[in-house]
């Protein structure tokens, strides 16, 4: 079996996905555009804001007719924050005005209620107000026609705020890459299941689906299978009928005599070896009619560690979220490592800045994973590191 080094075999995953990048557009309502990735520029088919209107609760002036305030004016009327346009000001009144709502034409300027004796019939104003005071101009935010979002944009709620704002109740965004996940193992079962002897529940499915949600992709398939090659290549089949464009495996691929992901994969061109690592020794790569398959081991802490080495960087990366935050940082005390392979420890940061180990390094310790907070990597040609050595950390 070949073995392969971590930076290499990334290279591979890479590649294998390269496909993937190339996103086409799709429209998607508002409510749904959380976190998507905008297309093309969009315009803002109204000016924003869309009328000239009050900042303040108070009453719309002319300016002029402030200048020698403290004075006392007629009220009006009053306008609201409702739909309706509001008769022109006559000179020397004043109006009542809500925040707003549409400045009648005529008035230049809103006297705060604070600054008045807040008169219904007539209004005491307290100083002279200049021209502009406490009137937001129409387009004063955008122009109609402008663009209100950039193509390239992940969508946040203040993107959607502009949007809907707007008007819009549709986006064009680049579509999400369609992902399957697919636990292998006769000994796994539904979260939840009363466990006879030998069988557990099925961590990888609900936890890799999770961390393909969060680099921005899409589980559109989810599967678990027992050890039967038969029924493998079934799931494989549903996953790519359900229009996965990628698969993403658990289980299955290393030395033992029911390696269902090796036995169908294997035959068909794909690379099932050892990658220099560890948790997340054996590894392996296959495309399954066209569709590329990753597939990693099954204990919970390599199929997380692998999921996040390997395939998160390019899922963010078409995703436009940020890379995994990383710093090396010093360690709180020494930890031992074998010689030959990258070491992916998990790690909690303490107070003081400094990484904290969790755990040891088997790969079945999925509680201690639950409870770190960073990966440490101890380098291949390392066996041994003293407390307050530098490691490079990534944030989980
Ligand atoms: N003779 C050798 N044995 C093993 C080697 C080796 O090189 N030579 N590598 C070991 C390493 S390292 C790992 S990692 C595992 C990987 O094996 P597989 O990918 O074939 O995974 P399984 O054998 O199916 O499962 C391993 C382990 O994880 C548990 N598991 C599997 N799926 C799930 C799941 N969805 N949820 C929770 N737990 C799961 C499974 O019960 C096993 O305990 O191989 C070593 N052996
Ligand atoms: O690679 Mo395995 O993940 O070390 O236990």
């Amino acid at each position: 079996m070949s073995r392969i080094g971590v930076d290499e075999h990334a290279g591979y995953v890479r590649s294998l996905l390269t496909g993937l990048s190339a996103r086409p557009a799709e429209r998607v309502a508002l409510a749904d555009a959380l976190g998507r990735v905008t297309v093309s520029p969009t315009a803002s088919p109204i000016a924003l804001p869309p009328f000239r209107n009050a900042q303040m609760d108070g009453y719309a002036v002319r300016a002029a007719d402030t200048t020698d305030a403290p004075l006392a004016l007629p009220v009006a009327g009053e306008v609201a924050a409702a739909p309706g346009e509001p008769a022109p000001l006559a000179p020397g009144t004043a109006v009542r005005i809500m925040t707003g709502a549409p400045v009648p034409a005529g008035a230049d300027a809103v006297v705060r209620v604070e600054d008045t004796d807040r008169g219904t019939e007539q209004v005491r104003i307290d100083a002279p107000v200049a021209a502009g005071t406490y009137v937001r101009e129409a387009g004063s935010d955008l122009t109609q026609g402008d663009d209100v979002l950039p193509p390239g944009v992940r969508l946040a709620s203040r993107h959607l705020a502009a949007a809907a704002a707007s008007g819009l109740t549709h986006l064009l965004v680049r579509e999400r890459v369609r992902v399957a996940v697919v636990s292998t193992g006769s000994e796994l079962v539904d979260a939840g299941t009363r466990l006879a002897p030998g069988e557990l529940p099925d961590a990888n499915g609900v936890a890799l689906a999770a961390a393909v949600a969060a680099t921005g992709a899409a589980v559109v398939h989810r599967g678990r299978v027992r050890d039967d090659v038969l029924r493998f290549r079934d799931e494989l089949d549903a996953a790519v009928d359900a229009g996965a464009e990628l698969v993403i495996t658990s289980g299955g691929i290393s030395q033992g005599a029911y390696e269902v992901v090796r036995e169908l994969l294997e035959p068909l061109g794909a690379w099932v070896g050892s990658v220099a690592m560890q948790p997340g020794g054996p590894q392996a790569v296959g495309v399954y009619r066209r569709v590329p398959v990753v597939a990693f081991p099954g204990n919970p802490v390599s199929a997380q560690v692998s999921f996040e080495v390997f395939v998160a960087p390019v899922l963010r990366a078409i995703a436009k979220l940020p890379p995994a935050r990383t710093a090396r940082l010093p360690l709180a005390e020494s930890v031992d490592s074998v010689a030959g392979k990258r070491q992916f420890r998990r790690g909690r940061l303490t107070a003081d800045g400094t990484v904290a180990p969790v755990g040891g390094p088997g790969s079945h310790l999925v509680a201690a994973l639950a409870a770190s907070d960073l990966l440490f990597v101890v380098p291949e040609d390392v066996t041994e590191l003293a407390a307050g050595a530098l490691v490079d950390t990534v944030e989980l």
